[in-house]
């Protein structure tokens, strides 16, 4: 059944690459059985070399190993580096690669990060396999391990047999997979539910998270790096930071990959500083996480909350409820909240005029966008 909470996961936080790269590689050099790889980004590079050199080691080794790129993300992979992956045995499979089809369609892209490992283990996050993803970018990952993992597996297992998933050489019959083995449930371990969206067809992360945002009774702190969330998700926040929540959200400084997005975004402080939300800017480096907690509850995966991600995009998170858990995610918070710039109500309220002026025009971009079908 899907997006049923499961007892008995055991989860571990990976903030920063320099925790979840080395976590991942390791796990892919324990495999025995098989690796299923979904990612969103992948481009030619130092980790796509990283990637590539550690699935051929799992295939050398004789474990059978599946890499599935969206189609869009993964244009920067040049073609010797594809080569490279199916000549090592790599089953390479592309979903929704852009061609002439309506523009619903060549929007609609999988933008999930899911690494699973002969069934036992699985990895989320917002990573992708793009150099930036080395250094130069704050990103977080779970490790699980329990029954959640099957949820991932099957995930993955549907979109590889989808009818919108090629092959590399453009075959449109799926490569077949290995049967799927099944994780133990560990006594001291989490509750946990993996929640997948398809776009605006299928919502389920967007009505999780607007029932907790709704619900919340002391503290809601999301930190998302596109932050141009729905009306609805505006008002919720609006709503709970005036009945005394305490709402926070995390969102990425000057350092932008995306700078426009910022300023789209941006059009909103004013509304969400009256109602007495807080605001920090990220300064160290551009924060690419997508997670948020609410009381006890936590959200980590591709999802970026944004209206773009949620109309659009197949996304999946991890769900988990657990204290130590999210007291867990309570220091990363503020750990990062202690290297962000917390923006003053009066003085953005005085802002200057080529700030507001940018917030219009990306804000008219932003809502264009958002007319498209
Ligand atoms: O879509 P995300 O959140 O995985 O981030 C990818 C970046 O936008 C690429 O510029």
């Amino acid at each position: 059944m899907q997006h049923e909470w499961r007892e008995g996961n055991r989860v571990i936080l990976l903030p920063e690459a320099s925790r979840f790269l080395p976590a991942m590689f390791e796990a892919v050099s324990q495999a025995q059985h098989y690796v299923l790889v979904e990612l969103y980004l992948m481009e030619s590079g130092e980790l796509a070399n990283q990637v590539i050199d550690a699935l051929e080691a799992a295939t050398r080794r004789g474990v059978k190993t599946y890499l599935l790129l969206d189609g869009y993300g993964a244009m920067g992979l040049e073609r010797s580096d594809r080569e490279r992956l199916q000549a090592a045995g790599v089953a390479l499979q592309l979903f929704n690669p852009i061609g002439f089809h309506s523009l619903a369609r060549n929007l609609s892209r999988d933008h999930r990060k899911i690494v699973v490992v002969d069934g036992e283990i699985a990895f989320t996050g917002g990573f992708g396999a793009v150099d930036e993803f080395l250094q130069a970018w704050y990103e977080i990952a779970l490790r699980i391990d329990g029954p959640a993992v099957a949820d991932w597996e099957v995930l993955f297992r549907r979109l590889w047999r989808s009818r919108l998933s090629r092959q590399a050489s453009g075959s449109q019959t799926p490569i077949p997979l290995p049967p799927q083995r099944s994780a133990t449930a560990h006594g001291d371990g989490v509750r946990g539910r993996v929640m997948s969206a398809r776009g605006y067809r299928y919502q389920a992360i967007r009505h999780s998270l607007y029932a907790r945002v709704s619900s919340a009774q002391q503290r809601l702190w999301l930190c998302t790096p596109y932050f141009v969330p729905t009306f609805a998700l505006r008002r919720r926040l609006i709503r709970a930071a005036r009945r005394g929540v305490d709402v926070r959200l995390l969102l990425p400084g000057a350092k932008h990959d995306h700078p426009g997005v910022r300023y789209a975004g941006q059009r909103f402080y004013q509304g969400l500083l009256k109602a007495g939300v807080r605001i920090f800017e990220f300064q160290p480096t551009f924060i690419h996480a997508k997670f948020v907690l609410a009381d006890e509850w936590v959200s980590l995966g591709s999802c970026n909350f944004d209206h773009w991600n949620l109309h659009w995009n197949l996304e999946a998170n991890q769900e988990i409820e657990d204290s130590a858990f999210a007291c867990e995610v309570q220091t990363l918070f503020e750990r990062n909240f202690a290297a962000s710039q917390e923006v003053d109500a009066a003085a953005w309220a005085a802002r200057p005029w080529g700030q507001r002026a940018k917030e219009w025009v990306y804000g008219v971009v932003d809502g264009l966008v958002m007319r498209l079908k």
